[in-house]
């Protein structure tokens, strides 16, 4: 039921009572006409802003007050105008608002009010808005820029079969927008197949985040991936924080080992995932969220479902495409070309400037990788460093590869345990190397410290005090 004015309130005793008290005592100019376009009402901002007493304009024809005044009109068609610029008779421009008070289809008044009282003020907030847009943009961009992948098809050295074949499936995985699961061991390259296919994903221009999800300890990592508001908890930031998955918005996130994802924050991403909205530490609506994610693991994920260590609906959720970068000892040929890829990287680096013999490069070639491609990057380094001379040689090589020339099989032992040993060997080598110097250890092999500590535990290399047996 629609309810009307009634003209003799509209001018009433108490309608000039309120407006006077309440009106009055705004910033904002506001009038009230009657049906003939005699302003009846009109507060003190209004009358400041044209400059005259109130006498002069009260019961006063409005086009005897302001001669361009379109109200007259307003009254006669019933038709509003809102937000119109407006030129009064005193020069002074505005955006007005002028509407045709009703009963029924009758005009009884009309109410004016001034949106913008000063144009140039307009204009000025309309450059600053749009100055602030464009820093917005900048930002923004760099900010893709900081977060963006680094690498992409080219970067991924390789001619073998098992190489190609790989890169082919992710370029085609690329140009579709779900969910990837890539999966291989240590060192593969995971990492930089994440960033290949975000590169040449239609999510390119939008940022590429990275979370290592076995280095965030388990009770920042809500907050971590969500974010919180300010005074979530004690020590929050002020202002709060953004987090990876708002970062990450229109964008690709990359949840590195999610293996390791602790089991509580398991069913909070799949929510994530299901619903497209996160929720952050502390607030109180959710945020709507368009990530693609694409997630990396050495770990036998079906196997952890069964064990009740993972969660199969999540599984299910990351694992929509699977890719399966292959270990180094099975495309063998790609070790020489990667060798002169590393070291005319650090020629690129450092100037540095070392060929590799012969000999040395038919011993590496032989080499089973164990720690794949990041090992053999870690050893031409330290070959180059260590190494006299331009040329190196077969004494460059770290003492465990030579042991390793001809590897024999141990009688009995699986694979997965030979692979263990040669883990353990350069661990055990590298700590030998930085006098047992844990953090500097997981530098030099370039992972982080927290997997460093799981591997030693995991080797019986570390006392349950954290101290190197
Ligand atoms: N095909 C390749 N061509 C050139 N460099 C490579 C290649 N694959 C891996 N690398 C290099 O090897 C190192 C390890 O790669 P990356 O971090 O992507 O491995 P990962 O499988 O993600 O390892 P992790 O499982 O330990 O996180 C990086 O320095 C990377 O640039």
């Amino acid at each position: 039921m629609s309810k009307n004015i009634d003209k003799s309130f509209l001018f009433s005793e108490e309608m000039e009572f309120l407006f006077e008290s309440v009106f009055d005592k705004l910033p904002i100019a506001i009038d009230i006409l009657d049906a003939e376009g005699n302003i009846r009402m009109i507060n003190k901002t209004f009358l400041d802003y044209l400059g005259l007493e109130k006498d002069k304009v009260i019961n006063k024809y409005v086009l005897d007050v302001d001669r361009n005044s379109r109200f007259p009109l307003v009254l006669k068609t019933g038709q509003n105008e809102i937000a119109y610029r407006h030129k009064f008779a005193n020069g002074k421009e505005a955006i007005v608002h002028r509407i045709a008070i009703k009963d029924g289809d009758e005009v009884i008044g009309g109410f004016g009010m001034i949106l913008f009282e000063d144009l140039n003020e307009l204009r000025k907030l309309i450059e600053k808005n749009r100055l602030l847009e464009t820093e917005l943009e900048h930002y923004k961009k760099t900010l893709r820029k900081i977060h963006g992948a680094k690498y992409s098809w080219e970067n991924i050295i390789g001619k073998s079969d098992a190489i190609v074949e790989c890169k082919k499936k992710a370029m085609k995985m690329a140009n579709m927008d779900s969910n990837i699961l890539i999966y291989g061991e240590s060192g593969v390259g995971k990492e930089l197949f994440a960033h290949a296919i975000h590169n040449s994903s239609k999510r390119r221009d939008y940022p590429f985040v990275t979370v290592n999800c076995a280095a965030i300890p388990e009770q920042l990592m809500e907050s971590e991936l969500f974010g919180y508001e300010e005074g979530a908890f004690t020590g929050a930031q002020k202002g709060g924080k953004i987090g990876k998955f708002e970062l990450a918005n229109h964008g690709t996130i990359f949840l590195d080992e999610i293996g390791d994802m602790p089991y509580t924050m398991q069913a909070k991403l799949l929510r994530v995932l299901q619903e497209g909205e996160i929720e952050r530490v502390g607030g109180k609506a959710p945020i709507k969220v368009d990530v693609r994610v694409i997630s990396a693991t050495n770990k036998d994920l079906s196997k952890l479902v069964k064990e009740g260590k993972f969660r199969s609906d999540l599984f299910y959720r990351i694992n929509v495409l699977m890719l399966n970068v292959p270990p180094l000892r099975e495309r063998k040929e790609d070790i020489p070309l990667l060798i002169d890829h590393f070291l005319s990287l650090l020629t690129q680096n450092s100037g540095i400037y070392k060929k590799v013999s012969k000999e040395v490069y038919d011993i590496l070639e032989k080499y089973d990788w164990p720690g794949n491609i990041r090992e053999l990057r870690n050893v031409i380094e330290r070959m180059v460093v260590n190494s006299e001379g331009d040329i190196i040689r077969k004494t460059d090589i770290p003492l465990y590869i030579l042991k390793k020339e001809l590897p024999v099989r141990k009688k009995g032992s699986g694979l997965q345990e030979m692979l263990e040993e040669f883990e353990k060997e350069i661990i055990f080598e590298t700590l030998k190397e930085c006098n047992y110097n844990k953090s500097q250890a997981a530098e030099i092999l370039k992972i982080p410290r927290s997997r460093l500590y799981r591997k030693l535990k995991k080797f019986g290399i570390l006392e349950e005090n954290n101290e190197v047996k």
